[in-house]
């Protein structure tokens, strides 16, 4: 068999990160020989995430262009130039037989000077909005996996192929892992449990929120699983005092988390949606209204609107929250109703249908 090479570029969030390793786990199962190369934001999550998940990345130090004139916006253009130059060195010492783009600033530069150099390329898009790297990728990319209809809208028809958002292997499992789920993180099982996810960097809002609303959490009598963020993180800790309160950074075995919720608070990234859509429990969506084209909206409104998750804005919470929350927590129907139409929506061959399509593409290097 032949021992391929493969780069795999994107980060910035968790959002970019884990599908970029789910294609990685995917292809190494297929190839057991196959030599990854992971390239991200040298000062981003992915320079800690990846080799976690044991596989070696380089660094570019590259950042987006903020809306405002900062000094980060002012070397930008040296950033670029420096983030392109070492992206050429990187591929022309790697040899890759493939490229493979998850978005995220770094995955710009590397996937267009992979492509410069003919190697076979493949794009990612999570969300139902691209941002502009893929934008720009798409162009001279020869794939694009996306998991949203309508992109042909921002991206060559012939190229797009729909697969969904790639998800962690352990994930599809949870049903089997309640016991486990309530020793780790030492529930107490005679109480429901509330999971509360602001996506890979925590939100502001939603821990401002569950902490205006822990009383009335306790009065309900459930316990709290609440990921708060690496930024909030000082400002919440101390809440882990509260009988029935965990606060935590980051969550890494995410499948227990999954497993141990009864109902589930979150941030509708993309992924955190097709992940959500897979673990099938009740979820209450609170969207990011400060993202690309409110993409976050549109992502919770697809799922809510086939009456598979609530849907709560930020500016909504203070009137509806409470109502809809014990109405959902008193309901076993409605808990059902939720889990069972969520379910239906999940696009679970994702990862494999991606790993297919890099096939594809490596088969394509050989011919060559
Ligand atoms: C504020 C922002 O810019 N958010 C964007 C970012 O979100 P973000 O990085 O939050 O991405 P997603 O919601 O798509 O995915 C979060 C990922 O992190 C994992 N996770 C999260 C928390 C935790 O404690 N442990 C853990 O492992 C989740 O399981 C999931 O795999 O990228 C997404 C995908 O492009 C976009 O849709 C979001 O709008």
């Amino acid at each position: 068999m032949k021992q391929y090479k493969v780069i795999i570029s994107g980060g910035g969030t968790g959002g970019h990160i884990y599908p970029a390793i789910a294609i990685a786990n995917e292809l190494k199962l297929r190839y057991p020989t196959t030599e990854f190369l992971f390239v991200g934001a040298s000062d981003r999550m992915e320079m800690e995430k990846v080799p976690k998940a044991g596989y070696k990345i380089e660094g570019l130090w590259i950042a987006g262009l903020q809306r405002k004139l900062t000094l980060k916006n002012l070397l930008f253009p040296f950033k670029l130039i420096s983030s392109l130059w070492k992206a050429r060195r990187i591929v022309r010492k790697f040899k890759p037989d493939v490229a493979i783009g998850t978005g995220g600033f770094a995955s710009g530069p590397l996937l267009q000077m992979a492509v410069r150099k003919q190697v076979p390329s493949l794009i990612q898009e999570q969300n139902s909005f691209p941002g502009i790297t893929n934008k720009l990728l798409s162009k001279k990319v020869q794939a694009i996996c996306v998991a949203y209809d309508g992109l042909e809208r921002f991206f060559p028809k012939e190229k797009i192929i729909k697969t969904g958002n790639p998800i962690r292997q352990d994930l599809l499992t949870i049903d089997s892992k309640r016991n486990e789920a309530a020793s780790f993180f030492k529930l107490d099982v005679n109480k429901k449990t509330v999971l509360v996810l602001g996506g890979s960097l925590g939100a502001r809002a939603i821990n401002r929120f569950v902490e205006s609303k822990l009383d009335f959490f306790s009065q309900n009598d459930v316990q709290l699983i609440w990921q708060c963020g690496k930024l909030y993180i000082e400002e919440y800790s101390r809440y882990t005092e509260n009988e029935g309160v965990q606060v935590h950074t980051f969550l890494d075995r995410m499948d227990l988390a999954y497993a141990a919720a009864d109902v589930i608070i979150s941030r509708s990234g993309a992924s955190s949606v097709s992940e959500l859509c897979v673990v099938g429990k009740p979820v209450i969506f609170i969207p990011s209204p400060n993202v690309a084209e409110d993409h976050q909206t549109k992502n919770a409104q697809s799922i809510a609107k086939e009456n598979a998750a609530i849907l709560i804005r930020e500016n909504e919470l203070d009137d509806r929250f409470e109502n809809e929350f014990k109405s959902l927590l008193s309901s076993e129907e409605k808990q059902k109703e939720l889990e069972s139409n969520i379910k239906k929506l999940a696009l679970a061959n994702a990862t494999s249908d991606i790993v297919d399509e890099v096939e594809k593409l490596l088969k394509l290097g050989i011919s060559k």
